[in-house]
């Protein structure tokens, strides 16, 4: 594998020299490889999307540097339009910004901006609808006449269109109904699988980081506190409690089990590992052993 992201030394503060200055992100360092899954997590407050605004050049850092396959996203700033085609950012509820008369003229805006035409657009377009989920008879409707999901579905699509070397998700699931959360990290899933791109994703939700991050990235009070396979992080219950951060209700319930002396590993990530390990301990007659 190779680096697509490295961070280094990064910082940002907001209102330099004023009385309401604020360090948002504080030196961070760390490296992300190609194809990833990455999840960051962190209290309110804690500069996860502060962070996640310098990695395509929307903000610039006070200090440090972003390096995208290898080079300083800042050491030419005219060219920083480019980086934001090569790592794409959803905010948080991005329904907000649709603005285009159809909801394919919406998707279509960004590969237009990187010079597609024709059947290459159309087909950008219509992978990128597929990937979100969205019926080809919602692509010419008005955006506005969309339900929220929908919209929602359709704001992502527009960054997908572009084919970003890596996707951030700001929150992607805020504000939907469980069952439409669950459908749309499945199709972030499946997206990630099929074109293996490296996915960001910022989310309060333990059990959708569970479910689909290879690594996380936790922030505490604008500092990198925890950078390690998911398992890993996940199995530093005590230290997440410490900073406000809980563990996945399935991987608590397990390790109370481990403590009570059931034969359980840890690091428990899912429903479904748990149900696997709890029919293993049980014997013919149902009873746990
Ligand atoms: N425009 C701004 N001006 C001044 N301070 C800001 C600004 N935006 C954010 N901050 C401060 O920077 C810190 C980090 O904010 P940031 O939005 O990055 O955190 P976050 O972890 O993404 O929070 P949340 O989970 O609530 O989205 C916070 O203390 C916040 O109050």
């Amino acid at each position: 594998m190779s680096k697509v992201l490295e961070l280094k030394n990064l910082s940002y503060v907001y209102g330099t020299g004023t009385p309401f200055e604020k360090t948002a992100v504080n030196n961070v360092s760390l490296s992300i490889e190609k194809g990833e899954f990455i999840g960051i997590m962190g209290h309110t407050g804690s500069g996860k999307s502060t962070l996640v605004q310098m990695l395509n050049g929307l903000m610039k850092p006070t200090s440090g540097q972003v390096l995208l396959d290898g080079e300083d996203i800042w050491a030419n700033p005219k060219d920083i339009r480019k980086i934001r085609f090569k790592v794409g950012m959803v905010f948080q509820y991005p329904e907000y910004q649709l603005f285009e008369e159809t909801v394919a003229k919406d998707i279509a805006f960004g590969p237009t901006n990187m010079g597609k035409s024709g059947a290459e657009l159309e087909k950008a377009v219509n992978d990128a609808a597929r990937f979100t989920g969205l019926k080809d008879e919602l692509l010419e409707k008005s955006p506005f006449d969309l339900s929220g999901g929908e919209k929602r579905r359709a704001a992502i699509a527009g960054v997908i269109a572009m084919n970003p070397e890596v996707l951030v998700l700001d929150e992607p699931t805020a504000g939907l109904d469980p069952m439409g959360r669950d459908v749309l990290l499945s199709q972030i899933v499946q997206y990630h699988k099929e074109r293996k791109n490296t996915v960001i994703l910022v989310s309060h939700s333990m059990e959708d980081i569970a479910r689909v991050a290879d690594k996380i990235i936790v922030m505490n009070k604008s500092n990198l506190v925890m950078f390690d396979k998911t398992k890993e992080v996940f199995s530093k219950g005590r230290e997440l409690e410490e900073i406000g951060l809980r563990v996945p209700q399935i991987t608590k319930i397990m390790l109370d089990l481990r403590e009570k002396g059931f034969n359980v590993p840890e690091g428990i990530l899912t429903v479904d590992e748990a149900m696997d390990c709890i029919s293993s301990l049980l014997d013919k007659e149902g009873k746990i052993w």
